[in-house]
């Protein structure tokens, strides 16, 4: 099994024994053996189609899967109190279209009971760590860019201080200034904070930006992982070359 160099030791986050989904007899993740350790930071590459969005769901529970799955050491059995531990950012953004930004940020607070100062002060850092108004917080997300929706799903994500972050193409609706001082940000974030990331992303700029391993997928498995640089120098066949160059070229 794959360890990084430093994260060995440390104990796993995620253990994943033999995990697949399946639809209607097709595996949209075949079976997969996988350990994420705790502050890691994982980056899924691979072509439309390939199964990343599938295995960052099965992370949350949003997936069917059979096989094992172990959440900081034990098999989930019930993921209601794994997801409190959990911030996420699916595709779409999954935001509740009947709550304004506002009300969709602070939604879970609200229901674990944090008053009201102590979700407005942070309300008011988030916000702020992603260039957010109070005027665009009290709209609802139909009323907000695309661009601006991910932010708000990005601030829904980190409200209650996650342990672990999920995020599928966070940035991809992001303007190239937006996006290069929020990826800065959450880069400080998750290394001061130790979180574990796993990160779905199309751009190889991106999962450099933020280092970790990266696990490239093709038709539901993991073809190959490590450092970028590596499988750059020493792709496993001619499909990681390929697409790896064909990733860097556009
Ligand atoms: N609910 C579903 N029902 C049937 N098939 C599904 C379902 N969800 C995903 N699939 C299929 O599983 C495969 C993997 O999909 P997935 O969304 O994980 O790919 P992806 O790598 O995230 O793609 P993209 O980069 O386009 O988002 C695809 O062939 C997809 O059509």
């Amino acid at each position: 099994m794959y360890s990084r160099p430093g994260f060995a030791t440390l104990p796993a986050m995620y253990e994943l024994d033999a995990v697949r989904v399946s639809y209607g007899g097709v595996d949209a993740l075949a079976p997969t053996t996988l350990s994420i350790a705790q502050g890691e930071t994982v980056v899924l590459l691979g072509p439309s189609g390939s199964g990343k969005s599938t295995l960052l769901r099965c992370l949350i529970g949003l997936s069917p899967y059979d096989g094992t799955l172990r959440f900081d050491g034990a098999e989930v059995k019930d993921w209601r109190p794994v997801r409190r531990r959990l911030g996420y950012v699916i595709q779409e953004g999954g935001l509740f279209p009947h709550l304004t930004a506002r009300g969709n940020v602070t939604l879970a607070a609200r229901e674990f009971g944090w008053d009201k100062a102590r979700i407005d002060a942070r309300v008011r850092e988030l916000a702020e760590l992603v260039a957010l108004d109070a005027a665009q917080l009290d709209r609802f997300p139909a009323g907000l860019s695309g661009g601006q929706r991910q932010r708000v799903a990005m601030m829904r994500a980190l409200m209650l201080g996650p342990d672990v972050l999920l995020l599928d193409e966070p940035l991809s609706a992001l303007d190239p200034v937006t996006r290069l001082r929020l990826a800065g940000e959450l880069r400080d974030i998750f290394a001061r904070l130790g979180m574990t990331v796993v990160m779905v992303t199309h751009s190889l700029r991106e999962a450099r930006f933020f280092g970790g391993r990266a696990i490239l997928m093709r038709d539901g498995r993991i073809v190959q992982q490590g450092d970028i640089a590596d499988l750059q120098t020493q792709p496993a066949d001619d499909f990681v070359a390929e697409f790896l160059a064909a990733e860097e070229a556009l």
